[in-house]
């Protein structure tokens, strides 16, 4: 299973109590120097993840972690090693961060990490940093003043990724409708929109069903990435985001968080690798759990779920029987978080 010549490396996206993440800069003659990176480095022989995460804080920045949890754990192969980045997400620390070893450090937004040139294995290590925990999808509602009362209950319950999935309304009114959310709720939440094609407002991100998945990752198959770009109607408003990752190998993806977010809807391993190959931002897995809504959808459990997360490098959030109180368990699968309708419409 785990190949011993892989090294286990522990890396930290460190966040301050104003949403601020830390980053440092790899000192020149090193692996991959020069370059940004999330504190961290290679776990000890028989050493526990959380000690080394605990053990690489305190060496490269000074500070005693307190509060941490498993945020994604990835697989990357350079030409010269192979790494397995385990990122936590550490919320809670003593001390001040410093580069105690001489690297410089900088505290960024979330959106500023775009700006920074990480090693290629780090484009999905920055969008799980820059992804929140719970993801809302709108579940339908019979008047347009319920869903936006119930978007304002989400916005003040600090929810910020929503996916307006309203069913049975033509192309037209559906557009309509993203129009007034934008209006109303445009800097609150991040947008993501179901559609045939990618969506043209600026920031709103695009969300593919597993069919579009499947259409997309056919017609890219042989293709130049140019092909693949005009293929799929790139973004017109909100442009496509330069990659700040270095060597990334994601010829021709739409994603990017200052830019258009690109996801897609996946329920097996052949859905995920594929998504993994169009380079998406991210990912719902489902059925976790049994729903009322499709009761004779076979559930994937937890279990499955986590083998599932593991066989990937991207954010997955997870969908089915899904409420707050399953983000722990989520977490502990490896889950970016969780995705639900009526478990996050308050
Ligand atoms: N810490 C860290 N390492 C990363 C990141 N991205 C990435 O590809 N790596 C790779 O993972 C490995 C981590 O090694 P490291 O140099 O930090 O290890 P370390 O702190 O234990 O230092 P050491 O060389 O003194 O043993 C390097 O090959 C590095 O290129 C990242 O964001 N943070
Ligand atoms: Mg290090």
């Amino acid at each position: 299973m785990s190949d011993p010549r892989r090294i286990h490396v522990i890396a930290a996206v460190i966040r301050d109590g104003q949403g601020r993440i830390l980053i440092a800069r790899r000192p020149d003659h090193v692996h991959m120097g020069g370059l940004w990176e999330f504190p961290g480095g290679k776990l000890e022989r028989d050493e526990a993840r959380f000690d080394g995460l605990v053990r690489e804080l305190r060496e490269e920045l000074g500070i005693g972690v307190t509060e941490a949890r498993p945020l994604l754990d990835i697989r990357h192969d350079y030409p010269d090693k192979s790494v397995r980045l385990d990122v936590w997400l550490v919320t809670g620390f003593e001390g001040e961060a410093h580069g105690a070893e001489g690297q410089p450090v900088r505290w960024v937004s979330s959106c500023e990490l775009d700006e920074y040139e990480f090693p290629a294995a780090n484009g999905p290590i920055v969008r799980a940093a820059q992804l929140p925990e719970r993801y809302l999808i709108t579940p339908d509602v019979s008047d347009e003043a319920e869903l936006f009362a119930g978007l304002q209950r989400a916005r003040e319950a600090g929810i910020r990724l929503v996916q307006l999935r309203q069913t049975g309304m033509s192309a037209e009114a559906y557009a309509a409708l993203v129009e007034r959310v934008i209006a109303e709720f445009g800097d609150a939440f991040r947008l993501m929109v179901k559609g045939d094609e990618a969506p043209g407002w600026a920031g709103v991100g695009w969300h593919l069903t597993s069919r579009q998945l499947r259409e997309l990752w056919q017609r890219q198959q042989g293709r130049p990435s140019d092909a693949y770009r005009g293929g799929v109607a790139a973004p017109t408003g909100g442009g496509v985001a330069a990659s700040s990752v270095v060597g990334a190998p994601t010829p021709g993806r739409l994603g990017g968080a200052g830019g258009t977010l690109l996801a897609a809807s996946c329920h097996n391993a052949e859905e995920l690798a594929m998504a993994a190959e169009l380079g998406v931002d991210f990912v719902t897995l489902s059925p976790v759990l049994p729903t009322a809504t499709h009761p004779d959808a076979q559930p994937l459990g937890w279990e499955r779920a986590r083998e599932l997360i593991d066989s990937v490098n991207m954010p997955v959030y997870l969908l089915g029987g899904m409420t707050a109180e399953e983000l722990p368990e989520a977490f502990e699968v490896g889950a970016q978080g969780i995705a639900a309708i009526r478990g996050l419409w308050g």
